[in-house]
């Protein structure tokens, strides 16, 4: 269900109720910043007419005491902007670490089934882009709000207090310029926007993506044709930011003949209320100088509702983020895994409507290689993480010994097995860091033997600083087997007694892939190792082989 603009800001509101007294800070500054503001313009006005000699009032008995009052408003002025401004993105660059944080959390008590699923590509941009567009929120729209309406009802009330007809023409003035022109003009503002970003957007991918395939150009001579595409989208950007100008100075000009109309009517009441003797001449005054000075916090008001739209769909896709249920519910108290003999009996399983296994019956015990060979996309690796309990199965059970899966520890599972995914993510720091995620303590001998075991040390040992080697700094330049090899390595290192292998020798040339399989013969002492290929070579080592055909085991 879709959630409303309120009920999105006033969710995100809550979401941050420990910065509540912050806030208050940035709001109560801004709001007596813009009081001090147009508090300089009105003395100073009232200190103009007492050097003509056309009244001084009590207040200010003298020229002395005007300039005094000015000097220190003026001062107070800078203090508060700087006040404000230094809490306002205190807070909003406080706020995001803090939204950072929960998003992070989230993420870990979300994933694994999160980060596997066919959207996680739209979870990088929610990490990045989402949240830094909150920061708009958090430090430029919330207290810009409240402190536009703060700044008008007081100033509504001096002006109300001076004259009823007055007031209700300056309220008349806050409404159209704070609300109704923003919210007229906004569908425009918002088409003119989304046209322009949608180009800019698209020049740029086209851009980085031919600087990506630079070699693939240059190889079948693209250069020109792409040269010119780039051309032609960036004329496209440049019209649409034109139109987006144009649309923005038609506001402009629309927000400034609202501002004079409204200064000329207040004038032109307020001499007539002066004249016929309703109101005094300092009312008049005051009240006057009072709205045409005072229209910064409803203008500063009127620029967010260009931003606000998208503000909220990105604080509506972090808000259904925090509030999502994970798919499988961690076992914190459960028994740990006491037997690696995994039995699998009826096991259904469906992403969602789509049936991927299908009464599958599987014996997968220890002290013994167990090959899965089938097609792809038949579910080999999807069996690999129901094993890991990243999804539970809709229907039947795996069972570690006589234990379900679903009472056991869930991170005594995970430090029980050691899954060796298809692609290899090697972090930015040393190969020792890299092979040591698979075990924090382990021994330099520990990692030595693991890396021979996967037969990557002398390809390590070749590097200018070994083991100490930045993997940044190989750039692309590590192959796939290499890699491959690496997460052989960790595997090996990992002390779990169940072993998952997904195609771990499909980037290797048999020389590498004999040294490996043989390896893990040698390690499968103790050990239940499933071993899935669709490579019968690899499968030549295993104790017993599980074919899938088609989402049906044979
Ligand atoms: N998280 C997911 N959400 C929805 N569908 C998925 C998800 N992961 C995999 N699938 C789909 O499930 C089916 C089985 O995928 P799986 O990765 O288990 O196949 P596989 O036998 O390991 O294939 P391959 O040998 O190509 O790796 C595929 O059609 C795949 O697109």
């Amino acid at each position: 269900m879709r959630k409303t603009g309120i009920s999105i800001m006033a969710k995100l509101i809550t979401l941050v109720k420990p910065f509540a007294g912050i806030m208050m800070i940035t709001i109560l500054m801004g709001t007596l910043g813009f009081l001090a503001a147009i508090g300089i313009t009105v003395v100073a006005t009232i200190g103009i007419l007492h050097i003509l000699g056309f009244f001084i009032m009590e207040w200010f008995p003298s020229l002395y005491h005007i300039s005094f009052t000015l000097l220190i408003i003026a001062f107070a002025r800078g203090i508060l902007r700087y006040l404000e401004q230094f809490s306002g993105h205190y807070i909003a660059f406080k706020l995001l670490a803090f939204i950072r944080d929960k998003v992070f959390k989230t993420l870990r008590r979300l994933a694994p089934a999160k980060v596997d699923g066919r959207d996680s590509g739209q979870l990088i941009s929610l990490i990045t882009s989402d949240i830094e567009q909150l920061e708009v929120f958090y430090a430029h729209t919330i207290a810009p709000i409240v402190i536009a309406i703060l700044t008008c009802s007081i100033l509504l009330f001096i002006i109300g207090y001076e004259s009823f007809v007055l007031g209700f023409i300056a309220l008349l003035a806050y409404i159209t310029i704070g609300f109704i022109i923003p919210f007229t003009t906004a569908k425009a503002t918002r088409e003119h926007g989304r046209n322009y970003r949608h180009e800019v957007g698209d020049m740029n991918s086209y851009f980085l993506q031919s600087l990506r395939g630079i070699r693939e150009i240059i190889l079948f001579e693209d250069g020109e044709r792409r040269k010119s595409i780039i051309n032609e989208k960036s004329i496209q950007a440049n019209k649409s930011i034109e139109n987006l100008k144009k649309h923005e100075g038609r506001t402009r000009a629309i927000m400034e003949a609202t501002i004079l109309s409204f200064s000329t009517i207040m004038l032109f009441v307020g001499s007539i209320l002066c004249i016929y003797g309703y109101i005094s001449f300092a009312s008049f005054l005051i009240s006057f100088i009072t709205l045409i000075s005072s229209y910064g916090p409803v203008i500063a008001l009127s620029n967010l509702s260009n931003n606000l739209l998208q503000t909220f769909a990105s604080g509506e896709r972090v808000l259904a983020l925090l509030e999502e249920e994970e798919v499988i519910k961690k076992v914190t108290t459960g028994a740990a895994v006491r037997n690696t003999d995994i039995t699998l009996k009826n096991v259904n399983f469906a992403y969602e409507d789509e049936v991927i296994l299908n009464n599958l019956n599987l014996e997968l015990n220890k002290n013994q290689i167990i090959g899965i060979l089938g097609k792809s996309g038949c579910g080999k690796s999807t069996l690999l993480k129901l094993l890991m309990r990243f999804y539970d199965v809709q229907e039947g059970s795996i069972k570690f010994g006589g234990d379900s899966i679903k009472y056991i520890n869930t991170s005594s599972l995970r430090s029980t097995i050691a899954y060796v995914t298809q692609s290899t993510y090697l972090f930015n720091s040393t190969i020792e860091e890299n092979l040591r995620v698979a075990k924090r303590d382990a021994t330099m001998d520990e990692i030595i033997s693991a890396s021979k075991k996967a037969n990557i040390y002398d390809f390590i040992m070749n590097l200018p600083e070994g083991f100490q080697t930045q993997v940044g700094e190989l750039g692309d330049n590590l192959s796939s087997g290499e890699r491959q090899r690496l997460g052989l390595a960790r595997a090996f290192l990992h002390a779990g007694k169940v072993i998952l292998l997904d195609e771990p020798t499909s980037n290797l040339d048999s020389l590498n892939e004999n040294i490996i399989l043989k390896s893990l013969k040698n390690h499968s002492q103790n050990k239940t190792i499933i071993l899935v290929s669709h490579r019968p070579s690899t499968l030549s080592i295993a104790d017993k082989i599980y074919h899938f055909n088609s989402r049906r085991v044979s």
